[in-house]
């Protein structure tokens, strides 16, 4: 319906990890914190790595249950006036662009970072803020391939040690001042901050025998200072041609206000029950966002049941009513068809709205309303929707469809449904 749109928002902040074994790649009873200075880290890291830049000298992984092979290898990573500290595949280091474009445009000092209250520190607006501006752009320090824990011949608190070892001088101590919010004694200190601020990113993958095996996390200087909320405000996205992550507002954001970004896949985890379970396990921390502390059991229930509502209607395929509507007999004469299409998504757009969800159904319920309002050629109701569908696709770096949508705004019977409403059986 809109050409050349693509879900591209599968890289949940905190990517899962169904690939990590916790228990094969060492003892966990002896796991034990190391509370490095810089110092030592670089001692420890001459002293135990012994792994060459050289990718053929660097270790091999098997897939044993998936058929394949990797080939990873640490690299540090030159972008800009920095070095990036990683552990790739071979290949993935191939399609990285050999030389980085310049760093997207961000709003100038938009953001500032101080305390919560109850969430250490976050970050939050210093203006007001519109729909898809960009609020942050950054390299990552860090950045790793989530599978390298099978059979890679190092223990993770190892690799982890390495990686934090070949991180520049001058990020390290602002590295290790980054929260750390895993259970103590269970993981070294520099995989403790891995854990804890990592963000999932999407880099190109041409090897992945399957797609989960290729996910990537990366730490940020800034951006892991972003707290969670259920009803995320801002998103995350990497850019490789630049090697940033470009932070945006999903929706306009009153100076003062927090940014907040969701670690976990919302449309998976859905009630507040199964999305504190998920926090707990993957993150290590009880959310204490205003959608998971509501008052009274009754909130509770009520948002709880708008998002089931949310999440089965948008898995029902959204475009449905519309066609339809758009596909039964005497389409042209039955405009009060159409309108209760249009009240169906206005129900569920004002479901999202109470839920502060601005994610992918919103965007899928955007679209479907501006196809309505097109079919009827109201040109008002057409561009407020088709913008509200456009600011999505600019958070998601969906350019060529923004593009397009942008074109459909200012030249609406250019759009292929316009007009749909009045033209006979064979119209579009
Ligand atoms: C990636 S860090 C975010 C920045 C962090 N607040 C800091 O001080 O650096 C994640 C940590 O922030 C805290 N946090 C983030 N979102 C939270 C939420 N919704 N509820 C409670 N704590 C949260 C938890 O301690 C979590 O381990």
């Amino acid at each position: 319906m809109l050409p050349g749109f693509r879900r591209d928002n599968a890289h949940p902040a905190f990517p899962d990890r169904p690939l990590f074994n916790d228990d094969d790649d060492e003892d966990v009873s002896k796991r034990a914190t190391a509370k490095y200075a810089v110092k030592e880290l670089r001692a420890w890291g001459r002293k135990n790595i012994r792994l060459s830049d050289d990718p053929h000298m660097s270790a091999k992984v098997d897939w044993q249950d998936l058929g394949s092979q990797q080939r990873l290898v640490f690299r540090n990573i030159r972008v800009g006036d920095t070095e990036v500290s990683a552990l790739l595949d071979c290949e993935v280091l191939r399609l990285l662009p050999t030389r980085f474009s310049p760093l997207p445009d961000a709003l100038e000092n938009a953001i500032q970072f101080r305390d919560t209250g109850n969430m250490g520190t976050g970050v939050f607006a210093t203006q007001d803020i519109r729909a898809a501006s960009v609020l942050l752009v950054e390299y990552p320090v860090t950045v790793v391939q989530n599978t390298f824990a099978l059979n890679f011949g190092m223990t993770r608190a190892e690799v982890y040690g390495e990686l934090v070892n070949r991180v520049p001088e001058n990020a390290l101590p602002a590295l290790l001042q980054l929260h750390n919010a895993q259970p103590s004694g269970l993981y070294s200190q520099e995989e403790g901050l891995v854990r804890s601020n990592a963000l999932g990113i999407a880099l190109p993958a041409p090897c992945a025998p399957v797609p989960a095996a290729m996910g990537h996390c990366a730490v940020f200087l800034k951006a892991s200072r972003i707290n969670h909320s259920c009803a995320p405000n801002a998103i995350a996205r990497f850019d490789t041609q630049s090697f940033t992550l470009v932070v945006r507002a999903l929706r306009p954001i009153t100076k003062g206000e927090e940014l907040v970004l969701s670690y976990i896949d919302l449309d998976h985890f859905v009630t507040r029950a199964e999305r504190q379970t998920r926090i707990r396990d993957l993150c290590h921390f009880d959310c204490l966002c205003a959608q998971c502390t509501l008052p009274t059991p009754t909130a509770v229930a009520e948002s709880d049941a708008r998002r089931e509502r949310i999440f089965s209607t948008t898995r029902a395929a959204t475009f449905v009513p519309f066609t339809t509507w758009h596909q039964a007999p005497g389409r042209s004469t039955n405009q009060g068809g159409l309108q209760q299409v249009i009240a169906f998504h206005l129900a569920a757009i004002g479901d999202m709205t109470a839920e502060g969800l601005y994610g992918y159904a919103y965007f899928l319920h955007s679209a479907a309303l501006a196809i309505c309002f097109a079919a009827l050629e109201d040109v008002i109701g057409f561009r407020a929707w088709m913008g509200r569908a456009r600011e999505f696709a600019l958070c998601n770096v969906v350019t060529e469809s923004a593009a397009e949508m942008l074109k459909n705004i200012v030249y609406p019977d250019t759009f292929m449904w316009w007009g749909a409403a009045n033209r006979g059986a064979s119209g579009a």
